[in-house]
């Protein structure tokens, strides 16, 4: 992960962080480990628990603890109660500024009146942000950096567009090349997912609700039609709207045999799978991770997953690059926040464009590509605003 260790790097001479309390609820694991290590390089004294149980890698959480001295509330596979006392251990270390991922943290600090006087929090999430969008009288900013640019991009679109095939390639060992791949959603994740798709050879039909993302796949090239014309094309169908019963009855029943059904969305709620199950004669397991719902006259649907996220239940979710790109988003929003001294005002806000930028910079070091830079002239003739830049008369 070099963009969070040049920012490590950095912290460890600049202390930015001395002293401030920082407590995270975030995935346990060893790209988590490099985030809690750079704020602790920082200055900041760190306390982190698990946002979700089976993601929790027991021998990260004894190593931070022993070798870091982080504060670590979280053991693999813990059950509800544990999981709330160890919020509430978090709560009572009074954060200054938290991280989460769905938002259980700053909520549980805002039912307690905590969040008042805090210097800040991030949300990695879009569900996260739509709870806090949702919260009455949040007492502190938000950073919405589930929507920040370079975590939209590298994330959203190179993450998962190859993730969620490494899940699908796993599971099911198909050849795509040839096939016809529906994506049902063009949204920053559905595009990732077509491009990758034409990468690899297949045909793509894209399905959308909204009539620009719909253009912008057709401009792009992709066959786009509703989701019932598809149904009866498709080899592969993808769902990653944000939505439900995106794929339902009426689609199952239009399906060739032997197509393939995953979900990349959040929820397993987007594809119907009470839906799928009240059409099938029979239910069988063909291989781990493949579920294949015999729908009678010879026609079988591959369910992979059982309609979870596949990228992450079939394969291991992002590679450490991209958690890379989005721990060093997250590492230079603490210190944003620890360096604002409580002045930003409360409620959701957008990540500033100079952090976006600033990780875009520092990703094209670590990968050594070097771009231009605007003359003063070039720069004056735009008219861009900055502190060095003559001011023409
Ligand atoms: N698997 C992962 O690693 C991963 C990563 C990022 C986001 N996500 C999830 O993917 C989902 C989509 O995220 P996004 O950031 O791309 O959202 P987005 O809002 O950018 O795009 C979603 C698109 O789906 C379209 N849509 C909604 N309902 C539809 C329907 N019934 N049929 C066709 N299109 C429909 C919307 O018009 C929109 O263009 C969310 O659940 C998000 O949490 C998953």
């Amino acid at each position: 992960m070099p963009v969070l260790r040049s920012i490590r790097e950095r912290f460890a001479v600049e202390r930015p962080l001395d002293g401030v309390r920082v407590a995270a609820c975030l995935h346990v694991t060893g790209e988590t480990a490099n985030l809690v290590r750079t704020l602790i390089a920082g200055g900041a004294e760190t306390a982190l628990c698990a946002a979700n149980p089976l993601s929790t890698r027991d021998d990260v959480a004894a190593a931070l603890v022993e070798r870091h001295g982080a504060v670590v509330q979280a053991r693999r596979g813990e059950g509800p109660d544990a999981y709330a006392d160890h919020i509430g251990a978090l709560v009572k270390s009074r954060p200054q500024i938290t991280l989460d991922d769905g938002a259980d943290l700053i909520s549980t600090l805002h039912a307690v009146g905590a969040d008042a006087g805090m210097l800040g929090s991030m949300e990695e999430t879009t569900t996260g942000l739509v709870r806090l969008r949702s919260l009455d009288g949040l007492a502190c900013p938000v950073l919405a950096v589930n929507d920040a640019r370079t975590e939209r991009t590298i994330n959203d679109r190179f993450g998962t567009g190859q993730s969620a095939f490494d899940g699908i390639l796993r599971a099911t060992n198909l050849l795509l090349s040839g096939r016809t791949v529906v994506v049902l959603g063009y949204g920053w994740t559905g595009k990732g997912i077509a491009l990758r798709a034409r990468g690899a050879g297949a045909e793509v039909i894209v399905c959308e609700v909204d009539p620009l993302r719909a253009l912008e796949a057709r401009m792009e090239g992709f066959g786009v039609m509703p989701a019932l014309i598809a149904a009866e094309r498709g080899d592969v169908f993808i769902t990653v709207t944000g939505g439900r019963d995106v794929l339902r009855a009426e689609h199952f029943e239009r399906m060739k045999d032997g197509a393939v059904l995953a979900n990349a969305g959040h929820f397993d709620v987007e594809i119907d799978l009470a839906g799928l199950r009240a059409l099938a004669v029979e239910v069988r397991d063909v291989l781990p991770l493949v579920e294949q719902y015999d729908l009678g006259g010879d026609r079988r649907l591959n369910l992979l997953a059982r309609g979870r996220v596949v990228n992450l239940a079939a394969a291991e979710g992002h590679p450490a690059e991209v958690m890379d790109v989005s721990f060093a988003l997250q590492a230079l929003c603490v210190e944003y926040l620890a360096r604002s001294e409580g002045k930003l005002p409360p409620g959701v806000q957008p990540v500033p464009d100079a952090i976006d930028d600033e990780v875009a910079r520092l990703k094209l070091a670590s990968l050594g590509v070097h771009i231009d830079v605007l003359s003063d002239e070039q720069r004056a003739y735009l008219g861009i605003w900055a502190p060095d830049a003559p001011v023409e008369g």
